[in-house]
């Protein structure tokens, strides 16, 4: 089985609101993943429903070769879920709280080693409660990889970070996906989509409104360049061309210049804009 994950014709409705409108989504094995959205859009429905742990309404899913719709002990035993909300096991210590944990999987993967894993052996005789947020995030992150998971769910991992924690964080993750492991994100951070994914999903009001590599995504890599220096700006296919008639005209060095490609954010911005009902 080459996809660890499936998805035709998602469908979702909670009400009135329809949550989820149509979601076709293959995620290879192996593969980083994230899914970019603004609120609401739909992306913790869609996960949850990926998770097993919410009923969707119409669609046909695979998750790791199983329909998450009527899941299994042993399929959740192959799927790690790092939820939002921190653990709150307050009073154990980080190894307690571990080898609590640990007792839940058929196979669990050696409790020392996953908190050197996540960079907290320096703390495993602490308080849970005495760790800091990113600390707690790396708990968290320990007890999802625990069952030594195919696949790995990660609800905005590096909220409330600061960026040294973010960066330490997106490291663990680096290190995760050399093991093999597919691991699919939600997040707010383009530049954590950028520096994680393979490959990343917009959603909008339901739907996948774009998808591809955050280099590639919504033609960002054939975009025209803004060239600005001191006194102007052009818009441009061929930038170089442009600097090189610039330094001509100023007869060397051009005041102020810079060349100004769309980020990740630029593109989203634009995509999540766009009419789409
Ligand atoms: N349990 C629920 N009951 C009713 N409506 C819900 C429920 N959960 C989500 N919704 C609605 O479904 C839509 C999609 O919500 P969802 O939580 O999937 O969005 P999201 O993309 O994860 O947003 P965020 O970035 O804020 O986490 C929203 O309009 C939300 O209000």
């Amino acid at each position: 089985m080459k996809n660890a994950i499936e998805v035709r014709g998602l469908t979702k409705r909670y009400g009135d609101v329809q949550a989820v409108k149509g979601i076709d989504l293959d995620i290879r094995r192996g593969e980083v993943f994230a899914f970019l959205g603004p609120n609401g859009a739909g992306k913790s429905t869609t996960v949850e429903i990926l998770e097993g742990y919410r009923k969707r309404d119409a669609g046909e899913i695979s998750v790791l070769g199983v329909d998450p719709g009527r899941p299994t002990r042993e399929w959740r035993s192959r799927i790690g879920i790092v939820l939002q909300t921190a653990n709150d096991a307050a009073e154990l210590s980080v190894l307690e709280t571990v080898r609590h944990f640990a007792g839940y999987y058929p196979n669990p993967r050696d409790p020392d080693e996953v908190i050197a894993a996540v960079g907290l052996s320096d703390k495993a005789n602490k308080r849970v409660r005495q760790l800091s947020g990113g600390q707690r995030r790396r708990v968290d992150v320990a007890l999802g990889i625990l069952g030594n998971p195919e696949l790995i769910f990660l609800d905005e991992p590096t909220t409330g970070f600061d960026p040294e924690a973010r960066r330490q964080f997106w490291e663990l993750i680096e290190g995760l996906a050399q093991t093999g492991s597919t691991i699919v994100l939600t997040t707010h951070y383009l530049d954590e989509a950028e520096a994680l994914a393979d490959r990343v999903a917009v959603i909008a009001g339901g739907r996948i409104v774009a998808e591809g590599e955050p280099a590639t995504l919504g033609g960002r890599d054939t975009a025209k360049a803004v060239v600005t220096w001191a006194e102007g700006s052009v818009e441009t296919s061929t930038p170089t061309k442009t600097i090189v008639e610039l330094s001509r005209r100023y007869d060397g060095e051009v005041p102020g210049l810079a060349v100004h490609r769309p980020t990740l954010e630029d593109i989203y911005l634009k995509l999540i804009e766009a009419p789409r009902d």
